[in-house]
This record gives C-alpha cells, sequence and structure tokens, in this order.
C-alpha cells in the first residue's frame, strides 16, 4: 500500500522522531537520499551542472545539503538564495564542499534544478521572486524536494505558478499532492526516502498489486456459480445499446459466478448474441444500474433498489443517486456527473476532486468512485483510495461502463463497496494499460484484458 498522510500527521512524526535523533539527523537522511536520486536521475555527478532554487526554510536546508553531495561528487553546484533568511548551515556545508552561492551566472546552461523554494511548511501561491525564479530556468528539468513548490500539499489543488518536476523525492511518507490530481500530475516520478518516521492511520492511500491481490475474491476448491455471486446489469436502452453490451463485458470479467441482463428486448437480444453464458431476471447479489438506460434510468434503479441488495449507480442513474442514499451502493460519476449531483461547475470539481468526492460521500452516505487520471475512491471515515494504474489512453468512450460492470462483479462476490470500488478501479487501469502497451484501446480492450491481469496477481 502507498500511504499518504496531512501535514499535520507528519509534522507530529517528525516531532516524536526528531526527539530521539541528534540534531540534524533528519535532514541528513533527506538530503543524502535526495542527492542519490539526483544521481541516479543524472547518471551520476561529476561534470553535471546543478541549480538550487532554495527557499527559508528546511526544504531549502534539504536541497543545501544534497547540492553538498553532489558538489563533493564532483557536480558544478550553485545555489540561488530566494531569501536572506535561507538556512545557514546548509548554505555552510554547499560552501566547504566547493558549490557557489549567490544569484545564477546567466550564461549557464543547466542539467537539473533542485526545486527547494518550499516543503509541506509553503501556502501557495508563491511569493513573486519564487514564480519569477521559475520562470528563469524554465525548460530545464526539476527535481521536487519533497513537493514540487506552490502545489497545495493537502488537498492536490494549484494556486497559481508552480514547479513541473520530472521526479519528485519526498520523505517518511507519501504527501496527498502526491497522488490526488491536479498535483499529482505535477510530481513526475514520485520517490520516496524512508527516514524513519512512525505514522499513524493514512488520509488517503493507493492500493498495489499486493494489496489487490490480498482483497480479490478468489474461488476457492469447493465452488459454484450462486455461492461466487451473481451480477445483475439493468443497462442500455433502444438509444444506447452499445452501454450495455459493454457494462455487461465488465460484469463477465469472471470474477462472479454468474451474469444476468435486464432490459429492453431489443438489447436483450444483442447482449445475449454477444455473451450467450448471460441469462435473464432472477435473484442477484448486486446490481449495476445506467450506463445508457436514458430514460429508464430511473424505473431500473428503483427495480433495483427494492432487492434490497449492494447496487453499482453510474451514468444516467446517477440522477436519481438519492435513491441510493444509505444504501451499500458505489456512485460512478465523472467530474460532469458528480458536478451536477452536488450543484457546482465542472471546472470545480476537476480543480478540487478531493474534496468534492468527500463531500458526495458524505452527502449521498454512499462510496463515492469519482472517475479521473487518478480516480477517487471515497467512504465517511475511510481514508480516501487513488488509483494509479491507468493510462491517459483509458480516457476512450465506454471505458466506464465497462468499470461500473466490474465492480458490480465484485461487489455480488462479497466486497464491500469500498474494497470493489478500489479494486475494480484498480484492475480496471491496470487491464487499460495492459491492452494498451502505450498505444491507443477501446472500451472492450479493457473488459478483455481483466482476466489476464487477474490471473498475473496469482503467479
Ligand atoms: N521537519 C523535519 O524533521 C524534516 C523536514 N524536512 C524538510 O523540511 C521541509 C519543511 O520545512 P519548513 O517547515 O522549514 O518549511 P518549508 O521549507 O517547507 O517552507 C517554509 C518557508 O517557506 C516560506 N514560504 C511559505 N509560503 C511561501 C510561498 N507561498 N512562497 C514563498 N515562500 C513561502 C516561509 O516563509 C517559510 O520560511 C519539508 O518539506 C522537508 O523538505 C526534511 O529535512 C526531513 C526532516
Ligand atoms: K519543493
Amino acid at each position: 500500500m502507498i500511504r499518504a498522510h496531512t501535514v499535520e500527521q507528519v509534522r507530529e512524526a517528525e516531532a516524536t522522531l526528531l526527539a530521539q535523533l541528534p540534531e540534524g539527523a533528519l535532514m541528513q537522511r533527506a538530503a543524502y537520499g535526495l542527492a542519490h536520486a539526483v544521481l541516479d536521475l543524472l547518471g551520476g555527478g561529476y561534470g553535471r551542472r546543478v541549480l538550487l532554487l532554495v527557499g527559508s526554510g528546511d526544504n531549502g536546508g534539504d536541497a543545501l545539503y544534497a547540492g553538498a553531495v553532489l558538489a563533493r561528487r564532483g557536480a558544478y553546484v550553485e545555489a540561488w538564495l530566494l531569501s536572506d533568511r535561507a538556512h545557514a548551515a546548509g548554505v555552510a556545508a554547499l560552501r566547504r564542499a566547493g558549490g557557489r552561492v549567490g544569484p545564477p551566472q546567466p550564461s549557464r546552461s543547466w542539467d537539473v534544478v533542485l526545486d527547494g523554494i518550499v516543503g509541506i511548511g509553503g501556502r501557495p501561491p508563491l511569493r513573486d521572486d519564487a514564480a519569477a525564479a521559475l520562470e528563469a530556468v524554465a525548460g530545464v528539468p526539476v527535481v521536487a524536494v519533497d513537493i514540487p513548490s506552490g502545489v497545495d500539499v493537502d488537498t492536490g489543488e494549484l494556486a497559481g505558478p508552480h514547479v513541473s518536476a520530472a521526479v519528485t523525492v519526498t520523505f517518511g511518507t507519501h504527501k496527498i499532492a502526491h497522488l490526488v490530481d491536479p498535483a499529482a500530475a505535477e510530481c513526475g516520478v514520485v520517490h520516496l526516502v524512508d527516514i524513519g518516521l512512525d505514522l499513524p492511520e493514512p488520509a488517503l492511500e493507493a492500493l498495489q498489486p499486493a494489496d489487490v491481490a490480498a482483497l480479490l475474491p478468489v474461488p476457492g476448491g469447493q465452488a459454484q456459480k450462486y455461492a461466487r455471486g451473481v451480477v445483475g446489469v439493468r443497462a442500455g436502452s433502444a438509444a444506447y445499446p452499445g452501454a450495455a453490451l459493454l457494462s455487461v463485458a465488465g460484469a463477465a470479467s469472471g470474477l462472479a459466478g454468474m451474469v444476468r441482463f435486464v432490459g429492453d428486448p431489443t438489447v436483450q437480444d444483442r447482449v445475449r448474441a454477444a455473451f450467450p453464458e448471460v441469462v435473464g431476471d432472477g435473484r442477484v447479489q448486486a446490481w449495476v444500474v445506467g450506463s445508457g438506460s436514458d430514460d429508464s434510468a430511473e424505473d431500473a434503479l428503483r427495480a433495483a433498489v427494492d432487492d434490497d441488495v449492494p447496487l453499482v449507480v453510474d451514468a444516467d442513474a446517477l440522477a436519481f443517486a438519492d435513491l441510493a442514499s444509505g444504501r451499500p451502493a458505489v456512485l460512478t460519476p465523472h467530474a460532469g456527473e458528480l458536478a451536477a449531483m452536488l450543484g457546482a461547475d465542472r471546472a470545480a470539481v476537476e480543480a478540487r476532486p478531493l474534496h468534492h468526492v468527500r463531500e458526495a460521500a458524505d452527502r449521498y452516505a454512499a462510496t463515492v468512485l469519482l472517475k479521473g487520471r487518478h480516480t477517487l475512491v471515497a467512504e465517511r471515515d475511510r481514508p480516501v483510495r487513488a488509483t494509479t494504474s491507468g493510462t491517459p489512453w483509458l480516457a476512450t468512450a465506454g471505458a466506464g461502463d465497462v468499470l461500473g460492470g466490474l465492480v458490480g462483479a465484485l461487489l455480488a462476490a462479497g466486497l464491500a463497496p469500498y474494497d470493489a470500488a478500489s479494486v475494480g478501479s484498480w484492475l480496471h487501469g491496470a487491464a487499460a494499460t495492459f491492452a494498451s502497451r502505450g498505444g491507443p484501446i477501446v472500451a472492450g480492450d479493457v473488459a478483455r484484458a481483466l482476466p489476464v491481469v487477474t490471473a498475473a496477481l496469482h503467479p
């Protein structure tokens, strides 16, 4: 599991550790980890040209001490101090190691910039001098120290100018901004340096393959189809038959024992032709409702709610999500749908996805899965889960229908809504990444890749 903590949680853990260690020990751990990540990125130190952007806090201190390590490895290192209150011992260490301190020489070109402007003590927006320094080094790859300066650490929101990093080297634990967009998209590759912090339950987490494998419902030796779970799909309409086919394709991933389909008769014929294993109405352990349901969305959701089993509420059914409020249910909006549910602007949801997904989980007393580059799954009193297994090629028509079906299959197989949503989202992203191999895909490719990805979790 990747765990992310709030600034307050990190500060508390650091305070405990600082009290037990000699002065400066934590910063040395951080600076060595940082320097080694930079050496990895540059393929060595000798002859490389490194510019440090140094703010007034300990984040700048990390950059200065790392700069000293790099200078001792033969790099040419300059520190551009953005404040006259820069970390004094760090400045002295850099000087002793042969680094230069002062405004950068204009003619120099840099191999890398270390962003030590602000870390977890920063409050966006960046001050003007810091923003101007960023402009002056535009185009040079940046290694962000702890966090790309200018992003909001605890929310993942952006406010004005900010660093866009190639690599972010963070310390002790991930921060929320490393996993939540739009900030996460500015972090580049995130590298975690262990500094020995002892941390509480995280604010946010991201499932890793081993976590998904541990949660996945796997049939035992005595398995039979009903016990493995029956998932029902109420989706599609004469106008949108494809949504039903893709919803069923996700549900028929093999993770539940049986799939039922209920819908428009013409759509039903097409579903049966494409998926001979799918049967008609009957008892189910979970319903998936809404993709392409068009005018029938409300009736379909009411019928599903009457069965009193866990639900996936998707697409057209989200307009009636109140019906699922307080039930075991996963609501699966994209930003536009969530905006409509909350009476907000789509742009506001995209700028503050974490805030809005939490608000919806609270308002609907349900599990809410907000689709995006890093999908977020929120449920009251649980860490939000972010999905990082996808690919930008997954932004394709019908991919959401497959996800809804898949989450339904996992609900039917017995996972709680929170786990079904986050495991389903992870598998969906991983299947897309596997199917894509860096190239374009369509929604059906994602559904077809699900069994392979599932199998790979159990070598
Ligand atoms: N506390 C610890 O034990 C450790 C901290 N470490 C480093 O220390 C950092 C935190 O250090 P600090 O608490 O000193 O805080 P920071 O260095 O993150 O930033 C605080 C400083 O930035 C200035 N600042 C705040 N907002 C700004 C803005 N919008 N524009 C420009 N300047 C702004 C403030 O005046 C303040 O002096 C971590 O992110 C990490 O890099 C690491 O060395 C590991 C150990
Ligand atoms: K930084």
